[in-house]
């Protein structure tokens, strides 16, 4: 996340860092959101067929042992049918993956709400992106979960020729801008936004950024839409 802030620890508890391991070591690739007891739901772009993956949730510091970390494994990895890997601007940047068993949830582990089915977030409403991607272009990775409030940017805007023009798809969000972005590292995380009733919904998944510069002037980051792929996580998801 560029130009963000360290979150209040745990305020997103559906957040999760999505592990790969190499050699005999795991390390942070991608964020990823608690949908359900036994799921989670991250970006197709982040699974790399023949990987070994674990989900950390409860996670805050990545550099301390804070006693709220709880690390499952991945039983099953379900990436959309329609992603490809070679064509993000197609969309469909999801990944589904079932863990061996529920993690114990408290207040720093919990479910996340998700939006109906074709729901919209109006132009304005406060949105906030959180991960432990990079704090800019080619830089570290943060210890503590960042966020920063990213102003969604209506579909007529991003997709206009000098934004995203074609690239951007209607089953995307766009938010945030030159100041504030996501970064490599934020891929798979939520974009946490307010709901008329109070609470938090997260609408999308962080799928892409320019690949010059994370915080490029008229490059929003671009967000998988989630109510747009409902019927899809429904039926996977049993
Ligand atoms: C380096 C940069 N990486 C990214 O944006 C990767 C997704 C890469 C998937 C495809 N290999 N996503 C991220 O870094 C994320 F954190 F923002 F989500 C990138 O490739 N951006 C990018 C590529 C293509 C297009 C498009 F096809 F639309 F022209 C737009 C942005």
């Amino acid at each position: 996340v560029v130009n963000g802030e360290d979150a209040r620890p745990h305020s997103w508890p559906w957040q999760i860092s999505l592990q790969v391991k190499h050699g005999s070591r795991f390390h942070h690739t991608c964020g990823g959101t608690l949908i359900g007891p036994r799921w989670v739901l991250t970006a197709g772009h982040c699974i790399w067929p023949g990987d070994v993956y674990r989900v950390v949730l409860g996670e805050h510091d990545m550099s301390q042992e804070e006693g709220t970390e709880q690390i499952r494994d991945v039983l099953r990895i379900i990436v959309h049918p329609n992603w490809d890997i070679d064509f993000v601007a197609a969309g469909n940047d999801l990944a589904l993956l079932k863990l061996d068993k529920s993690p114990i949830m408290s207040d720093s582990v919990g479910v996340a709400c998700l939006p109906e089915a074709g729901e919209i977030p109006t132009h304005g409403t406060p949105c906030y992106i959180s991960g432990w991607g990079n704090l800019y272009t080619h830089g570290p990775m943060p210890d503590k979960l960042q966020q920063a409030l990213l102003p969604v940017v209506e579909h007529s805007v991003c997709s206009r020729s000098d934004w995203w023009g074609i690239n951007v798809k209607s089953t995307m969000i766009c938010a945030g801008g030159d100041v504030v972005s996501g970064c490599n590292g934020d891929s798979g995380g939520p974009l946490n936004c307010l709901g008329q009733d109070g609470r938090w919904y997260v609408q999308g998944v962080t799928s892409f950024v320019s690949s010059r510069v994370c915080n490029e002037v008229k490059k929003p980051t671009v967000f998988t839409r989630i109510s747009a792929f409902t019927e899809w996580y429904y039926n996977n998801y049993y």
